[in-house]
């Protein structure tokens, strides 16, 4: 068996239509694993690059903030490839102000897309593994905010905190089933979601000083530790939060 090997599996990403997702979409497909890429957005730059490594594409329209598309996604996967293996739940959104200043909207936006979406989707992921009796993995992406209280994102650094948590009890549930569930806690990395920080100078540079790796992460940065997550490789991992931050933590 090739530990990380992903040859004849189906992978659901949320979000890959862009940034982190897309990244992790590649890496899979690099791998051996054909991609669904659910959400919203133009999907032909993402349908692009997994073509130019020779796997399946399938793109599935869907707004996540709200879960009535989810079962639906999933149906639609089964009748296409007849299996799925791996769900990384990547799509998530970010509001920014002051905590005294923060709205219910933004409040009630992130947690929905954030972590609510993402419980029932690992939810109706999971009954169609046991279905099927084949296990398979569930990688949520959380942040640094999972560990950090952060600034100016009560309700990001909330629905991330709650992804550790959720990912340990749902680790616990579903390891009878053969059911890996771990997460990614992604440092600053340069995408749309940072993009207002990077255009900073002042707190671009405060972030960058904190950094060990002295740059900020790319999509790329989280293709080893997806595969790994994905793959046999990762099989005795269960409910861990792995952090890929340049070393931010361990400063
Ligand atoms: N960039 C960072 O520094 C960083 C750090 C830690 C965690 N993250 C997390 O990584 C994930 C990806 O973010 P990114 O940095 O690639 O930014 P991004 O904005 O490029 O990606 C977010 C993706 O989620 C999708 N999305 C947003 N709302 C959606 C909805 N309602 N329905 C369906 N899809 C929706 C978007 O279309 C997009 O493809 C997010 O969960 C984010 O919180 C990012
Ligand atoms: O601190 C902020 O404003 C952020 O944008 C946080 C980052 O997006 C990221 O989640 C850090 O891991």
């Amino acid at each position: 068996m090739n530990m990380f090997g992903l040859n004849g599996k189906v992978a659901i990403v949320t979000g890959a239509a862009t940034g982190l997702g897309q990244g992790m979409a590649i890496a899979l497909a690099e791998a051996g694993a054909d991609i669904v890429s659910v959400g919203l957005g133009d999907q032909s730059e993402t349908a692009q690059k997994i073509a130019a490594v020779g796997r399946k594409f399938l793109a599935i329209d869907a707004d996540l903030f709200s879960t009535e598309p989810i079962q639906g996604v999933i149906d639609q996967v089964v009748a296409e490839f007849g299996h799925v293996d791996i769900l990384v739940n990547n799509a998530g959104i970010i509001r920014r102000a002051d905590a005294v200043d923060f709205t219910e909207k933004d409040w009630d936006d992130v947690m929905n897309i954030n972590i609510k979406t993402v419980f029932f989707f690992c939810q109706a992921v999971a009954k169609q593994f046991i279905k099927q009796g084949t296990g398979g993995k569930i990688i949520n992406i959380a942040s640094m905010l999972s560990f950090q209280g952060g600034i100016r994102v009560p309700s990001y650094t909330a629905s991330k905190s709650g992804i550790m948590g959720i990912t340990r009890l749902m680790a616990n549930e579903w390891a009878k089933h053969n059911i890996n569930v771990n997460a990614i806690a992604p440092g600053y990395m340069a995408t749309a979601n940072t993009a207002p920080l990077r255009a900073d100078e002042e707190r671009s540079a405060e972030i960058l000083s904190r950094i060990p790796a002295g740059r900020w992460g790319t999509p790329a940065d989280l293709g080893g530790p997806v595969v790994f997550l994905a793959a046999p490789a990762s099989d005795y991992v269960s409910g861990y939060t792995i952090a890929v931050d340049g070393g931010w933590l361990a400063r």
